[in-house]
């Protein structure tokens, strides 16, 4: 995930397991996906293991670090049990992400403010595994500077306000959120990174924001790749981000 005038997007497959863990069983199979993927043009592979474990299970992300030909983003949350496994498994990038286990989905951001020495104490232990630890933040300056101040190199902006707004002036609000947090992030020193609910219908206005280093998207992905195929799903998300990015 370095900065680069190239718009990357990682490809997070979790709900490919949600399909698998809703009958328990063996398909489809997420590593099957991520190798697709990355055929499609997929620049990483992203996956949340939860700590309900609701879809990706250990047993793919150890598969997933033996075959992947890109990179691994590994989503977690900062609790003990998570930061022994990613030590074992040493993944390229790692995002530290808020969980409560009700939640539908990943609703907001992780306070950073609110817990600088926890999360200092998380980036500096990760970091030593040689991981590249991003921030899953909300796109608020307050925890931008938290996010540099404890040593994250990176930061993935929530765009899920953006995605979830209704009107066209909330749309346009939640759109300067997210390219203002960007330019705050850059002006902190940060790689900035951004995703959540992002669609075919609404990633080109995110992906024309200057900056952004990578894009991840995942239920949107698996949504469209049940009509198309996964290949196929992962190269026209591709080419609308690259094109958006080009045209900006
Ligand atoms: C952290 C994040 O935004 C995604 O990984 C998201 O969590 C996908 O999985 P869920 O739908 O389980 O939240
Ligand atoms: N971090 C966001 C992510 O990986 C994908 O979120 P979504 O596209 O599944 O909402």
């Amino acid at each position: 995930m370095t900065t680069s005038t190239r718009i990357l997007l990682g490809v997070n497959i979790d709900h490919v397991a949600t399909l698998r863990q809703a009958r328990g069983t063996r398909y489809p199979d997420p590593v099957k996906a991520a190798l697709d993927a990355e055929e499609a043009g997929a620049d990483g592979i992203t996956v949340h293991l939860r700590e309900d474990r609701r879809h990706i299970q250990e047993r793919d992300v150890l598969l997933l670090k033996d075959v992947l030909q890109t990179r691994m983003n590994f989503e977690m949350g900062v609790t003990e049990e998570m930061m022994q496994f990613a030590e074992r498994i040493r993944p390229a990038h790692i995002c530290l992400v808020p969980e409560t286990r009700q939640e539908l989905t990943t609703e907001g951001g992780l306070d950073v403010a609110g817990q600088e020495a926890r999360i200092k104490a998380a980036v500096e232990r990760l970091s030593k595994i040689g991981s590249e630890v991003s921030l899953f933040i909300d796109a608020d300056e307050r925890q931008i500077e938290a996010s540099r101040r404890v040593g994250a190199p990176a930061i993935e902006l929530h765009t899920g306000r953006y995605a979830d707004a209704e009107t066209p002036t909330e749309v346009a609000e939640e759109l300067k959120r997210v390219a203002d947090g960007v330019a705050f992030g850059l002006t902190q020193g940060l790689i900035v990174n951004a995703g959540h609910g992002l669609h075919y219908h609404n990633v080109e206005a995110v992906a024309a924001i200057k900056g952004i280093n990578e894009l991840n998207i995942g239920h949107a992905l698996v949504a469209h790749a049940l009509f198309v195929g996964f290949k196929s799903a992962v190269s026209e998300m591709k080419a609308l981000i690259l094109a958006a990015a080009a045209k900006a």
